[in-house]
């Protein structure tokens, strides 16, 4: 098995410019010799193509929905990219960029796999519509899309089907929540471990839920991680901080356990800006659980393989 790096130098959906110069910063710090140092075979796929664009098109094709056209062209390429590598056995690594490239991440995953769960650590929802956004910004809604819930766009991405049940979605670190997101959680078949949940429960217990949740649910797990799960004390630079969020051991714990659990087959790692963040903290959170959670893949796979 070999680590598929997958830069993704997206900020469309975020509408905010910083975020698409991540891939570039995680080679600069050499994340391909970090992960090297693991004794990983590491094969960067490179830079997926952003089309060019500019501000006075932000709402050409859509009302709701800025650079519409361009977010879905990044994530058809991001999908095939992450289908390719996990068809071949590897493990795609996708460093984004704004979180819309779930969109694409899962789209892609969920076609080599059939029933594909989904992790998503994250501060915000990420289940808005182009309906229910107050921004119209496409990086907050990419997991409704990915089940089912939005503009058909969205939903479509790559090819034509839903990809994921919503039954297969665990979501943890929820504290900034849009009104539509917040009925949509109402009655919503998915687990959403908000914050407030977490601190009641306890990290260790929040992570049993979740693997117990899945265990002979899903044939695999994508797992999701937005920077800004972590409290913005600790984790400043990406582009919606929020306050009051995961300790970097807390983040630290859930990613291992996935990696060690054997179903994680793909990982997300979106949302560092590079202009906003403060004496590379966030660069630096971001390498370090990259890191201990590659270190533990290995196991994951003798777990399965002996389960
Ligand atoms: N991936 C993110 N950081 N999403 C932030 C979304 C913020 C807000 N809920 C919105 O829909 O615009
Ligand atoms: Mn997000
Ligand atoms: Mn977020």
């Amino acid at each position: 098995m070999k680590i598929n790096l997958i830069g993704v130098p997206l900020h469309l959906g975020a509408d905010k410019f910083g975020c698409n110069l991540a891939p570039k910063t995680y080679r600069e710090a050499n994340i391909v010799n970090l992960i090297e140092s693991l004794g990983f075979e590491v094969f960067d796929c490179g830079d997926v193509n952003v089309l060019e664009t500019d501000e006075k098109r932000k709402y050409e094709h859509h009302p709701n929905l800025k650079y519409l056209h361009e977010v879905v062209d990044a994530n058809n390429k991001l999908a095939q990219k992450v289908y390719e590598s996990i068809s071949n056995g590897n493990f795609p690594l996708i460093l984004g960029g704004d979180h819309s490239l779930g969109l694409g991440s899962i789209a892609g995953a969920s076609k080599s796999i059939k029933n594909l769960g989904v992790v998503w650590i994250d501060a915000h929802g990420d289940i808005n519509t182009d309906i229910t956004s107050p921004t119209g910004n496409i990086h907050g809604m990419p997991l409704a899309a990915s089940f089912g819930i939005g503009h058909e766009a969205l939903v479509n991405v790559y090819e034509n089907r839903v990809k994921i049940k919503e039954e297969n979605v665990f979501h943890i670190a929820g504290r900034d929540l849009d009104e539509g997101e917040v009925e949509l959680i109402k009655g919503s078949k998915g687990q959403f471990y908000t914050m407030d949940k977490v601190k009641k429960l306890g990290i260790k217990n929040v992570v049993k839920d979740m693997l117990n949740y899945f265990k002979n649910k899903v044939d695999a797990i994508h797992v999701s991680f937005d920077l800004d799960s972590i409290d913005s004390l600790f984790a400043p630079g990406t582009g919606t901080p929020v306050k009051d969020g995961l300790s970097v051991e807390d983040a630290k714990y859930i990613l291992e356990s996935l990696a060690l659990s054997g179903m994680m087959c793909s990982l997300d790692i979106v949302e560092l800006n590079p202009v906003l963040d403060k004496d590379n903290k966030t660069l630096d959170i971001a390498m370090y659980l990259i890191k201990n959670t590659l270190s533990k893949l290995k196991y994951g796979l003798e777990n399965r393989l002996t389960a």
